[in-house]
C-alpha cells in the first residue's frame, strides 16, 4: 500500500509487466517506422518515465522532444485544457508519435492533436501507456496502447496525485474505501 497525502493506493501494474509491455511497444515502433525518422513528442510531466524507457528500446533512427500541457487538478479533470507549449522543432513533413502516460477523458490529446496537425506533419500517431475507455469523452483513434484500464484513479510511474507519487516503478490504483 502507498499513502499519498489523504489517499491510499494499492499496487495495480507491477514493474515487470510494465517494462515487458514497453519493450513490445518499442518493437512495434521499430517495425512501423524503420527508415521514417520519427519524432517522438512526450507530453510532460507524466510521460517522462515512459518516454525514457520506451526510447531506450527503440533502435531505429529517431528523435525525441517534449511539450507541456496541464489540465488536471486533484483526482478529477477540470475540463480546461491549456495551450500546447514548448514545441521548438519544425514538424512539417515529419512523422510524429505523441507519447502520453494516460488518455482519460481524451480532452488533452484532442487539443494536442488539433494544434500539432495544423503544422502539417507527414503523419501523427498516438501512443499511450494507459487508456481508460469508459472515461473517454471525445472521439480519438489511439494507435498504440500499453494497457486498457478501468475508470479509476491511478498513480505512479510518472502519474501524480496533486504533484506527488510519480516516483515509483509500479502503477498504483486508488484503494476503494
Ligand atoms: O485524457 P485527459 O482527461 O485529458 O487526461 C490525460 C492528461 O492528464 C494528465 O496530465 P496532467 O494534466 O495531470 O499533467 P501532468 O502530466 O503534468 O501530471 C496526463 O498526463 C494527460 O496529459
Ligand atoms: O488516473 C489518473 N491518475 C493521474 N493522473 C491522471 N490524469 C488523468 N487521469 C489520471
Amino acid at each position: 500500500m502507498k499513502q499519498i497525502r489523504d489517499k491510499t493506493f494499492v499496487p495495480f501494474i507491477e514493474s515487470e509487466s510494465l517494462q515487458n509491455r514497453i519493450k513490445e511497444l518499442a518493437q512495434e515502433v521499430n517495425k512501423d517506422y524503420a527508415g521514417k525518422n520519427p519524432l517522438l513528442i512526450g507530453v510532460l510531466n507524466g510521460s517522462f518515465m515512459f518516454v525514457a524507457d520506451l526510447f531506450k528500446s527503440i533502435d531505429i533512427e529517431c528523435e525525441v522532444t517534449f511539450i507541456r500541457v496541464s489540465s488536471y487538478q486533484s483526482t478529477e479533470s477540470t475540463g480546461k485544457v491549456k495551450q500546447v507549449l514548448g514545441l521548438k522543432e519544425d514538424i512539417k513533413d515529419r512523422h510524429i508519435i505523441i507519447v502520453e502516460d494516460i488518455v482519460d477523458t481524451g480532452m488533452t490529446m484532442q487539443e494536442i492533436l488539433g494544434q500539432l496537425a495544423s503544422n502539417q506533419p507527414a503523419s501523427i500517431k498516438i501512443m499511450t501507456m494507459l487508456f481508460k475507455p469508459e472515461a473517454l469523452k471525445v472521439p480519438l483513434k489511439l494507435d498504440y496502447v500499453g494497457f486498457e484500464i478501468p475508470n479509476k484513479f491511478v498513480l505512479g510511474y510518472g502519474l501524480d496525485y496533486d504533484g506527488y507519487g510519480r516516483n515509483t516503478d509500479t502503477i498504483y490504483v486508488l484503494k476503494e474505501s
